[in-house]
């Protein structure tokens, strides 16, 4: 007999959440939910409130009003945009991976090779690629076991392959990790490849749902159609200003 479908509770739930930053409103009446094994995908254009909804999930700022409900013995991962690394530090990765607190030898080796980066183990951190660097952090990030992973805008700075390369590493990292995903991300395409559920933020929540829905709504084509008009403005004029000093 075919089972009743029971909607699993959300790991992590976000109610009527406001932020305001020096009495100007960021981010207006946002509801989320995100389930295990689920990848949500934040998009919108710049300053469009997608950090500054992320820092709020995991508590790095408090929202003006509404709140943000997450069982305290989940473990969250965070794997930032990018790292400042002063390059005259000489850092192995296995070092990298034991800051700040030590980890066992075969949780740092298990993290670094589901990030598929086990043979950097001693390799300096100034030497990674840009490629490189984004997976030992998502390596740092995994190694608690996380239950929620965030990645704010992790694949900024990388070429086609390697986007394409680390998403398939987080569909593999879901499915062996069994956590919930996050994602911010700049990467239309792939993201409309990888995610469950597209969240389109401008301010506030303009449209929501499945990546083919949210690609056909009005808001979401108004948003990106006039990014791009606006990038195509923009080369207009530099390649103007070219031609005008040639
Ligand atoms: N600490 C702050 N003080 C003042 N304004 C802030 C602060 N943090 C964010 N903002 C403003 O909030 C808005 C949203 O910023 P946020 O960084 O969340 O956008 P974003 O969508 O992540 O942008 P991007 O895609 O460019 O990274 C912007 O107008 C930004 O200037």
């Amino acid at each position: 007999m075919p089972q009743p479908i029971t909607p699993s509770a959300p790991l992590l739930r976000a109610c009527q959440l406001n932020v305001r930053i020096g009495g100007k409103p960021i981010l207006e009446d946002i509801h989320l939910a995100l389930h295990r094994e689920e990848i949500v995908t934040l998009i919108g254009p710049n300053g469009s409130g997608k950090s500054t909804l992320v820092k709020a999930l995991v508590g790095a700022i408090k929202p003006t009003s509404g709140r943000v409900e997450i069982d305290a013995d989940l473990r969250i991962g965070y794997v930032p945009q990018r790292l400042h690394l002063d390059p005259t530090l000489p850092i192995t990765v296995s070092r990298f991976m034991n800051l700040p607190r030590r980890h066992r030898r075969e949780d740092v080796h298990q993290a670094l090779s589901n990030a598929g980066v086990e043979t950097l183990h001693n390799a300096a951190m100034s030497q990674l690629s840009g490629g490189q660097l984004q997976r030992v952090l998502l390596a740092r990030a995994l190694i608690n076991r996380p239950d929620i992973l965030i990645l704010d805008e992790a694949t900024q700075g990388l070429d086609h392959r390697g986007i394409a390369d680390f998403y398939q590493k987080i569909e593999e990292v879901r499915q062996s990790y069994r956590c919930a995903i996050l994602m911010v991300s700049h990467d239309l395409h792939v993201v409309m490849r990888t995610a469950d559920h597209v969240l389109c933020l401008n301010g506030r929540i303009c449209c929501e749902g499945k990546p083919e829905r949210v690609a056909s709504s009005p808001d979401y084509q108004a948003l990106f159609g006039e990014q791009t008009a606006q990038m195509l403005a923009l080369y207009r004029h530099h390649h103007e200003e070219v031609a005008d000093a040639g």
